[in-house]
């Protein structure tokens, strides 16, 4: 325990300005016995619309982390970023502190789990976070809680969205929000992501810009439209406080120009704005028809030198105003254009729900998805765009496509 870690080189600075850079290193999860987890008594709770077949799932995942290496891609994986900093003392105590943080368990069955995960070597604590503790696993279990407890829940329970990276951490400029994930099942997955900026050498001297027990804000809903101009979808997941105290801190620190608030239906297929919307160019975005037209934005602006106390910036809202009108002033070109998901409602409704407009962007017009969206990726090959297609049948159980399981560390500045 507590070796020093390699200080690793990294060429040029972190960060992203844009969703279209050149992507550069991007952080992953390849999915593990988190999914084996997975039961038809628990897949709701558990954010899952099925019982994935893991291998295959795994196989999945490597050949989308392989499309990425392809092109030149580095793969930075979370299980071992996390592993690494397990060596730390006060990263363990975080994070095991963390784990055992839920009012289920009360104080004897905590410090048993604690004691239980205290002693695992930096690789077993890594796997048991991510996969979580069963009842039956938990030596030394005991107390009330432990007692009363059902056979088949967990005292820590898994994390098997953690596969989608984008949502715990975006990078905005040379800055990371760590997110504050809403739905209860993901909460833990932002303390890893927090511990591993904070103390992997990788990351060291990175600025945290956000933080996991501030207002809901997931980074499915954050779009970084153009340098300066971030767009934040509002719904099921991302607050409206969520969204304006990222403005604020935006604007503070001078990563931001422009916010646009994009309110999006409260309902599972459109729960984060990649889900309907993600950028393939530097002025195209592919987008769900059957809301293109009624998408709104708030135009959220400060004025300048506003100084570095977030909380005193004052914010300027405008509008509403047709989504893609505001994001084209913001952006200052004419006209974003728009591509469709699907021809008819009925294909557009199947491919958005499958993930068809969940693309990431390897550069201006080539954009990694999902193979069966056959329709979405033909209009967008039409306009242009490169697709890199992957296999998601598995990987798609979890209702995320190629953006949602991506979290870009470095993209070129275009
Ligand atoms: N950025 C995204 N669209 N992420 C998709 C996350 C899917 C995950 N099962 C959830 O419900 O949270």
């Amino acid at each position: 325990m507590c070796q020093p870690l390699p200080m690793i080189e990294t060429a040029g600075t972190m960060g992203a300005t844009s969703e279209v850079g050149r992507l550069r290193t991007v952080m992953l999860h390849r999915p593990g016995p988190e999914l084996r987890r997975l039961t038809p008594r628990n897949n709701d709770q558990l954010l899952f619309d099925g019982v994935p077949w893991v291998a295959r799932a795994q196989d999945e995942h490597d050949a989308f982390a392989q499309a990425l290496r392809d092109r030149g891609v580095e793969v930075l994986h979370v299980d071992a970023l996390l592993t690494e900093i397990l060596s730390f003392p006060a990263a363990r105590a975080e994070l095991i502190g963390a784990a055992v943080d839920d009012p289920r368990l009360g104080a004897t069955l905590q410090r048993a789990a604690t004691s239980h995960l205290a002693w695992l070597s930096p690789e077993d604590l890594a796997a048991t976070l991510i996969a979580g503790l069963a009842h039956d696993e938990l030596r030394g279990g005991r107390g009330l809680a432990y007692e009363v407890m059902d056979r088949s829940d967990f005292v820590v329970p898994p994390l098997p969205n953690l596969l989608f990276t984008r949502d715990s951490s975006v990078w905005i400029g040379d800055e990371v929000a760590v997110t504050s994930l809403a739905m209860p099942a993901r909460h833990r997955e932002s303390t890893i992501t927090a511990a591993i900026y904070t103390h992997h050498p990788r990351f060291a001297g990175v600025e945290q810009l956000y933080g996991s027990s501030l207002e809901h804000l997931e980074g499915g809903d954050v779009l970084l439209l153009s340098p300066g101009v971030i767009a934040v979808g509002v719904g099921e997941r991302t607050t409206p406080g969520g969204a304006e105290r990222l403005a604020r801190r935006l604007f503070a620190r001078g990563l931001a120009t422009t916010v646009l608030v994009v309110p999006i239906a409260q309902q599972r297929a459109t729960m984060h704005l990649d889900t309907i919307a993600t950028m393939v160019d530097v002025d195209a975005m592919v987008m769900y028809p059957a809301v293109a037209d009624s998408l709104r934005a708030w135009t959220v602006t400060a004025p300048a030198g506003v100084g570095d106390d977030a909380d005193e910036v004052e914010l300027t809202v405008t509008g509403p105003q047709p989504f893609v009108v505001a994001a084209a002033t913001a952006m200052g070109i004419d006209r974003l254009r728009v591509i469709d998901t699907g021809l008819d409602p009925v294909t557009a409704e199947r491919e958005q729900w499958d993930d068809g407009n969940n693309t990431l962007a390897l550069a201006p017009r080539i954009a990694v998805a999902y193979e069966r969206n056959t329709v979405t990726n033909a209009a967008l090959e039409a306009a242009g765009i490169e697709v890199v297609a992957i296999a998601g049948s598995e990987l798609g159980s979890g209702r995320g496509g190629p953006r949602c399981m991506s979290c870009p560390v470095q993209r070129d500045p275009l």
